[in-house]
């Protein structure tokens, strides 16, 4: 086994198994405190939650938790590896919450039979929390579960892999085709995969300027075009009327390759028949569509960005989903919008213009960082991101008449 899978293996068994935990926020130590904390005391913001049920975000933590929900069927690019395989990375995402945003979540896999099975149980146990951030769902079932969940629920529903996914994309995206000096609405787009994360990220740059009819998908079976009978009406959507077939087909002159799919896919022969000064996100998890490595040997006109914290230029739902919470939980917001996603994709993308600060820079162990090629993108580690992704998201939220609550007064001055 290799030094780096050990020390993964041993970062999550040692000292203590899995990598969250809970705390208390109240004093347990005397008759007294429990006398408050359970009985008798307990009984008194249930007397009056029941009265006034908004008066549970006044005594409980409802407000600042999240449920991370998965079944497991797409955990990162790995594949149906079923709910108890995928908990790690639920735990994972419990940890960026935690860690970047001050959320807390719980982490709940979901073993079922059928997708109606899927939703009944999130949609009962939804009012627990103040939002549900759904993860690792294959297409097209999140599509259906997502919107079944939203119909239902007052709380936000978020499917992480699809938005959080398309807003940092698109962030990225607008900053990379800047800085090659390329024109978004003219710019020839491949995108290898075709499920929840590619059609929402396809869907999104779109709306920010991207033009339909330059985009290619692809999925296990190649190009999705008007003559195959098998779409689903998900895949339907981007079909283009065409004889093109493969990614060979499709990849010689594109601007820019977006990889959402598999590891390895796109080939060095491949890379060099792109577009001069090309933008290449090869996002799959762990495993890229092209390693950065091989694509730099290859060509020194590109923009290159993997979903990984070890390579420059991360494109990953890292950047987004803690802080778009965070915005929606502060006012309450009873969805995550369009509007909300807009917002936040133009604060992470202003981000990266300007300065970095040292803390940054030693997070990463780096001198320097600026604007540019290598650094399209704000790092996870900075923490204005939650500053101004969350700002952005509640005004927005505000603004569009979907918060339950005021921007608190001097929001995220202090942050
Ligand atoms: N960097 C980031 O922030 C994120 C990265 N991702 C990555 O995106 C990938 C997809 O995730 P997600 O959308 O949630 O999963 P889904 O299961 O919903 O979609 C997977 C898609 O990839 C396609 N695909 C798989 N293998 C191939 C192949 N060999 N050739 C062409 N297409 C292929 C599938 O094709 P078909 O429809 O024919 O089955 C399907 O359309 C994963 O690798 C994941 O790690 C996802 C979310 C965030
Ligand atoms: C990053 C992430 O959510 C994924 O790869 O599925
Ligand atoms: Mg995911």
């Amino acid at each position: 086994m290799s030094d780096f899978k050990q020390a993964a293996l041993d970062y999550h068994a040692l000292p203590t198994p899995g990598k969250i935990s809970i705390a208390l926020t109240k004093p347990a130590e005397t008759s007294a405190d429990l006398s408050l904390a359970y009985s008798p005391g307990v009984a008194e913001p249930c007397r009056e939650i029941a009265k006034n049920p908004d008066d549970v975000y006044k005594y409980t933590a409802k407000g600042n938790t999240v449920a991370v929900i998965s079944n497991g069927t797409a955990v990162l690019g790995l594949g149906n590896l079923g709910p108890m395989a995928s908990k790690p990375v639920m735990e994972g995402k419990a940890l960026l919450f935690k860690r970047f945003a001050e959320i807390n979540s719980f982490d709940i896999e979901v073993t079922h039979k059928t997708t109606e099975e899927f939703i009944n149980t999130v949609a009962c146990i939804a009012d627990s929390f103040g939002g549900i951030n759904l993860e690792d769902i294959k297409a097209p079932e999140c599509f259906i579960i997502e919107k079944a969940l939203n119909e239902r629920c007052s709380i936000p529903i978020f499917h992480d892999d699809q938005h959080g996914t398309a807003i940092v994309t698109a962030a990225a995206m607008i900053n990379a085709l800047e800085v090659q000096g390329k024109d978004i609405a003219d710019a020839n787009i491949v995108c290898l995969g075709a499920g929840a994360a590619a059609i929402a990220c396809m869907t999104l740059l779109i709306e920010c300027g991207a033009s339909r009819e330059h985009v290619y998908m692809l999925d296990r079976k190649g190009v999705i075009h008007t003559r195959r009978d098998d779409l689903t009406e998900y895949k339907q959507l981007f079909a283009n009327n065409t004889d093109k077939r493969t990614l060979d087909d499709v990849i010689a002159g594109a601007d820019v390759f977006l990889g959402l799919s598999g590891p390895n896919l796109l080939s060095a022969e491949q890379l060099k028949k792109m577009a001069p000064n090309p933008v290449v996100f090869a996002c799959s998890n762990p495993d890229p569509e092209i390693h950065p490595d091989l694509a730099h040997s290859v060509r020194d006109d590109l923009i290159m960005a993997t979903g990984r914290s070890d390579y420059p230029n991360q494109v990953n739902n890292v950047l987004c989903f803690p802080f778009i919470f965070r915005g929606a939980l502060d006012v309450r917001a009873r969805k995550i919008n369009s509007e909300m996603k807009i917002a936040a994709v133009h604060a992470i993308r202003e981000l990266a213009k300007e300065e970095v600060p040292a803390s940054v820079l030693e997070a990463g162990s780096e001198t320097q960082l600026s604007f540019g090629k290598g650094y399209i993108i704000p790092r996870p580690m900075d923490p204005r991101l939650c500053k101004n992704v969350a700002l952005a998201v509640a005004k927005a939220a505000v603004d569009s008449g979907v918060a339950v609550l005021p921007l608190p007064d001097n929001y995220m001055q202090d942050a």
